[in-house]
């Protein structure tokens, strides 16, 4: 069953108990589909007024844009638990025995490249989720403006949530190659996203400040 079945009651009780499956990157997936439900919900409440006509076909272009990342981010809660729960397994193997230490090492390098690719992804669509919202600041109705405040900031704590779950799968890989590259585009899109999140959210306070 997908975790995103569950009811968010179910879901919360399972997030906050031991089990390691749904964990912060999980939870950063659907928080980023939050925010970018978000940003659509203004897009749907832009489109068809009369005062935002000229913008209309560009709003219902996000929209469909935004309509795209939210079912990545929605399909990323569930490929995140996949990814992790492996690695989970593999950071309680045995380390008694030379033999036992060679086989956890191969399975840990394998288990954290996986992982790394799920928070990697999440990362990825919360990028284009903040410019999404960047222009939906500029030209979404100014009575549900706030929204695409509230959708940027999900947005932005998903993006840093990604990356600490990035940062901590990073170390236990040995691959310097892997690493590093990782690691660039990973410390690109934190920069980048967070510079537009943080300009979107000040266009959304002066437009709303009295
Ligand atoms: N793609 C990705 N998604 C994550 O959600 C993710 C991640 N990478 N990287 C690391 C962090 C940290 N995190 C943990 C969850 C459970 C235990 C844990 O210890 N679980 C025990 C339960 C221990 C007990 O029963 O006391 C177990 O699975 O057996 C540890 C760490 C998830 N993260």
């Amino acid at each position: 069953m997908s975790m995103l079945d569950k009811s968010c009651t179910d879901f919360l009780d399972v997030l906050a108990s031991k089990a390691p499956v749904p964990g912060g990157g999980g939870a950063a997936a659907l928080g980023g589909a939050i925010g970018m439900a978000l940003s659509n919900m203004v897009g749907n409440l832009t489109v068809g007024k009369k005062k935002y006509a000229e913008v209309e076909d560009e709003v219902k272009e996000l929209i469909v844009k935004g309509d795209k990342v939210i079912a990545e981010l929605r399909a990323l809660v569930d490929e995140d638990a996949a990814v992790f729960e492996p690695l989970s397994k593999a950071y309680g193997l045995p380390k008694d025995t030379p033999e036992q230490i060679a086989y956890k090492e191969k399975v840990m390098e394998k288990c954290s490249k996986d992982a790394c690719e799920g928070p990697m992804q999440i990362m990825r669509k919360c990028y284009e989720g903040i410019k999404i919202h960047e222009r939906m600041g500029q030209i979404g109705t100014n009575l549900a403006i706030s929204d695409v405040g509230c959708g940027v900031v999900f947005l932005k704590s998903a993006l840093i949530s990604g990356m600490l779950n990035v940062v901590i799968n990073l170390n236990t890989i040995k691959d310097q190659e892997y690493v590093s590259k990782n690691r660039a585009e990973m410390e690109q899109l934190l920069a980048a996203g967070s510079q537009i999140a943080d300009a979107t959210l000040e266009l959304v306070l002066n437009k709303i400040k009295k």
